[in-house]
């Protein structure tokens, strides 16, 4: 995992988290000062920032800090990104898979700055729509490529674990922009990312 040593917590993020989830452990029946769960107040409170880091980071400075002038003009692929995020309605997780595409233009991006951009803007209240857009209006306005797409396949706990209770329904959403926006563009795009080479 890429922050398995996130440390920035904020003291004063933690308390007031901490604070909140004292409420909720009491609201729930639950006893706050039982052995098993007197630190999980604490614990949440890491968690909670750890899971919603993407708002004190900024995508176009990570993006700028490996952009490579190159020629190579044909499509990017790169599939299966893991994603977890929190729905913004229940704040229960939603997971799955990105998959970005781009196609040059007289720049390339390090590769790793795709998967760590899902992640900016992932961990945060999100829905599936905003999400894929963001990533995609950042890679279209950072690299200005001749085109980019953006996949994202996902699972919701809100529709799961809770309300409709549906355990095998997922979620597509998509967004193309420039050269991606033609037929054949996509179509290759669409193949790639469903053949099995791993
Ligand atoms: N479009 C979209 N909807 C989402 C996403 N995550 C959760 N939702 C939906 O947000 C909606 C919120 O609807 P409400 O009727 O206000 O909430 P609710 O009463 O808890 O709804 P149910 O989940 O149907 O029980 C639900 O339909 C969720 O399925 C997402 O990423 N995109
Ligand atoms: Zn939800």
């Amino acid at each position: 995992m890429a922050y398995k040593y996130f440390e920035q917590y904020h003291d004063e993020t933690t308390e007031t988290l901490k604070k909140g989830y004292q409420d909720i452990i009491g609201a729930i029946g639950e006893n706050p000062d039982r052995e098993g769960i007197v630190k999980t107040p604490d614990r949440a409170a890491k968690a909670m920032q750890f899971l919603t880091q993407g708002y004190e980071m900024d995508a176009e400075k990570i993006l700028k800090k490996a952009v490579f002038n190159e020629t190579y003009d044909e499509m990017v692929v790169v599939k299966d990104i893991e994603l977890y995020s929190l729905c913004e309605h229940h704040m229960l997780p939603f997971f799955g898979k990105a998959h970005i595409a781009y196609i040059p233009n007289g720049k390339i991006i390090g590769l790793s700055k795709l998967p760590r951009i899902v992640d900016v803007f992932a961990r945060r209240l999100q829905v599936q729509e905003r999400l894929t857009h963001n990533i995609l209006e950042c890679l279209n306005k950072t690299l200005q490529p001749k085109g980019v797409a953006v996949v994202i396949e996902a699972v919701h706990l809100c529709m799961m674990m809770r309300g409709v209770q549906k355990q095998n329904s997922a979620t597509t959403t998509s967004g193309f922009r420039g050269q991606f926006q033609k037929i054949e563009t996509r179509n290759e795009f669409l193949k790639l990312i469903s053949s099995d080479l791993k």
